[in-house]
């Protein structure tokens, strides 16, 4: 059986000639404390990107075009002592958005400067392939992770 599917966006913006991206503190749950992008599961019948405009409007209230999603790649998130945490997630970038982001009960938005993301405060595998989605790149990467639940112990071949 395939894994859980989810799904993360990383929104964007420009302020004062700087790009600024979308993170949010999470309040519960999976990674509770850390910074994620806006995202979650996949609900039965629902492509990644309805996902995926699904939960940024319920997590950080903005409006997203599904036109404007673009699809940036795939990661597999495996958890060898904690099965029900492995997912696949399905990475997106959004450059157009509407709205104002406002907290939910799920996370605490804020906006970070591209070149000053707190990568410490965000899941261990992030350093490793969020700068290059930033900078506009496409990841497919396979995580698995330590029996700490907290850092990647090694990277899988993918295939
Ligand atoms: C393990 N290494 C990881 N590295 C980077 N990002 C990770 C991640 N693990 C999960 N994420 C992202 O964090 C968000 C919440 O994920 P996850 O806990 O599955 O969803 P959440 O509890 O919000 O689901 P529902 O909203 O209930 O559907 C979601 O964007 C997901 O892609």
């Amino acid at each position: 059986m395939g894994l859980p599917q989810v799904c993360v966006v990383y929104v964007l913006r420009e302020r004062g000639g700087r790009t600024r991206v979308l993170l949010g503190r999470k309040r519960e749950g999976l990674g509770a404390g850390r910074l994620v992008g806006p995202g979650g599961k996949l609900e039965p019948g629902e492509t990644p990107v309805q996902a995926a405009v699904r939960e940024v409007r319920e997590e950080v209230g903005l409006e997203l075009d599904p036109a404007h999603l673009e699809a940036r790649g795939r990661l597999t998130y495996t958890f060898p002592t904690r099965h029900a945490w492995s997912q696949e997630s399905h990475v997106f970038v959004c450059r157009t958005s509407a709205g104002e982001a406002t907290p939910s009960d799920e996370l605490d938005p804020e906006w970070f400067d591209l070149d000053a993301v707190p990568y410490a405060d965000m899941w261990d595998d992030a350093a490793r392939w969020l700068p290059g989605v930033l900078a506009g790149g496409v990841v497919r990467r396979a995580f698995e992770f330590a029996p700490d639940l907290a850092h990647v112990a090694r990277e899988l071949p993918i295939g």
